[in-house]
């Protein structure tokens, strides 16, 4: 399936990416792309002119522009779940219809919006204190994400985002509430996700105890109205969406209620304005001045073509850092499939794990590996220009410097005379060539950066459609469903079937020796909280 991209690995072989700019002044400026006042950079990777031409054809054998006009325009792509997938109706301000069945969704869209900033304006001006976000995954990943990139905007109420069935998430968040002064979101789409309902239940009975009445003090966001209605949310308190929204998908609608809350309206909608700036460039641009379809590429290039198997997103911001977590859920829930849309199994890998931390914490941490390991990480740096805080700004020079240097390490490396040369004053001999070796960074490692203004509602609506639309090209030209995820089923499954074994209600049967064993551990060690 990738054998032009075998063919590409084998010409460039073992060559030095800094030859390319030897080779090359306009380098630099040739493999980037320049749009929507950002800039990604993959020139410090091994894409040259012939190979870029080999990406960009398979790409366009693939039918990427095909299918995203499909999907733009709401056919079923969603082929196993029979579903449109239509997040990007959400940020389409304009309103200009987008049909479904031969419907029209616009209107709903932008009356749901409205109500949205009816209530988020209600709630900025009112007693409550703190807004807890109760959802998992797609709804909570992405608000959670967002509302901390966008911290310097928040002007509203504290958002708390509880997500884990682990009883410890949301007693540690209750204990900074007051009762009087909460509010919950119970963000599911599907109302059934057990984590969440589990979570919403204790919320409830925490009010309870307290003696609050729980009017008012419940929202949901979810396609399952009924179900948020049968859980005591009255309708004019639920904010619905449709199938087509998919969970990891969902922040630009009802799921970033949480968001609007915490910075408003406005800076929400201009988080949308950037998102859908995104999906015009994604639509409208030629490929090589294709920011998503570029980064798409870049991306099957390492993993595909190169068969690195992992790849980091390293953001220099640190207020981006849930942005990895929130990218692991859209990109490995999304290209983590074994079979192609005919349900054959695939040629080739899928996508790949994606991980990483912000810089320069990260430094401190796992660099050493990026830069000596055995393994090739292609990474994926991110950086603002300016920061938030003017008066700290040798701090945000800091912080660009350490960015720069790391992708200029990466490539480099350090050979072993200047290694030599770092420590021919201490050692000697026999001894110097052991240390020597040591300091050698094999570099000519991939690296790409995406450099933006500031992190503004607006510029991370562009980074999150600019990613959700990376996945989009990598499922199209892998020929998979990115928006369908069954692999989270079993396990699922598997849960419920233990519970009565884990509570002792049913006798531990037909469970393999590891697993019972560990239940046996918990039965007998369970009371060791007193
Ligand atoms: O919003 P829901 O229905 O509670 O689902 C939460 C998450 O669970 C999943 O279905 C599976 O983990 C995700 O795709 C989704 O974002």
């Amino acid at each position: 399936m990738f054998d032009d991209l075998k063919k590409q690995a084998a010409r460039i072989g073992e060559r030095r990416i800094e030859t390319l700019f030897q080779d090359d002044a306009q380098r630099a400026s040739t493999f980037s792309v320049d749009a929507l006042g950002m800039l990604f950079d993959y020139s410090k990777t091994q894409i040259d002119a012939p190979l870029r031409d080999d990406l960009i054809a398979m790409a366009q054998r693939a039918g990427v522009a095909e299918r995203a006009k499909a999907m733009f325009s709401g056919e079923k792509i969603n082929e196993t779940e029979g579903r449109a997938v239509l997040h990007t109706a959400l940020r389409n301000l304009d309103g200009d219809a987008v049909l479904v069945d031969g419907a029209d969704v616009m209107p709903e869209v932008l009356e749901t919006l409205d109500r949205m900033e009816t209530l988020a304006k209600e709630l900025r001006g009112s007693a409550i204190k703190d807004v807890v976000n109760i959802g998992i995954g797609g709804s909570d990943l992405g608000p959670a994400m967002a509302t901390l990139a966008l911290a310097p905007y928040h002007d509203g109420p504290r958002c708390h985002f509880v997500s884990n069935v682990d009883g410890a998430d949301i007693a540690d968040t209750l204990r900074k509430c007051d009762p009087e002064t909460t509010l919950f979101i119970v963000a599911s789409k599907t109302f059934t996700t057990i984590e969440t309902m589990t979570n919403a239940r204790t919320a409830k009975a925490w009010l309870a105890a307290h003696g609050t009445s729980a009017d008012g003090k419940f929202i949901a966001l979810s396609s399952a109205v009924e179900k948020a209605e049968a859980f005591g949310i009255p309708a004019d308190r639920v904010f619905g969406f449709e199938d087509w929204v998919g969970g990891r998908y969902s922040m630009w609608g009802p799921i970033g209620l949480s968001l609007m809350i915490a910075v408003g309206p406005q800076a929400f909608r201009a988080f949308l304005r950037g998102g859908q700036a995104m999906d015009r460039h994604f639509l409208n641009a030629a490929p090589e001045e294709n920011m998503a379809l570029m980064l798409a590429l870049v991306g099957i290039w390492h993993n595909q073509g190169l068969g690195y198997a992992t790849r980091a997103v390293l953001p220099y911001d640190n207020r981006l850092s849930r942005l990895p977590a929130y990218l692991q859920q859209l990109e490995m829930e999304s290209n983590g499939k074994g079979v192609s849309m005919d349900g054959a199994d695939l040629t080739s890998h899928s996508g790949p794990v994606v991980w990483g931390e912000p810089g320069t914490n990260g430094q401190h941490a796992f660099y050493q590996l990026i830069h000596q390991g055995t393994r090739v990480v292609p990474c994926e740096f991110m950086l603002a220009a300016a920061g938030h805080e003017e008066d700290l700004e040798h701090h945000h020079h800091l912080l660009v410097a350490n960015c720069l240097a790391q992708s200029e390490a990466l490539m480099r490396g350090r050979g072993l005379d200047e290694a030599r040369s770092k420590v021919a004053d201490k050692f000697k001999g026999d001894e110097l060539e052991r240390q020597a070796r040591h300091r050698v960074f094999p570099g000519n490692r991939p690296s790409t950066t995406l450099i933006y203004p500031l992190l503004d509602p607006e510029t991370l609506g562009k980074i999150i459609a600019l990613y959700e639309h990376r996945v989009f090209v990598e499922g199209v030209i892998l020929n998979i469903n990115s928006y369908d995820q069954w692999g989270v089923e079993l396990g699922k499954e598997l849960a419920t079937a233990l519970g009565p074994m884990v509570t002792g209600e049913q006798a531990v049967e037909g469970k393999d020796g590891s697993t019972a064993q560990l239940l046996d551990y918990v039965h007998r060690n369970a009371g060791s909280q007193a």
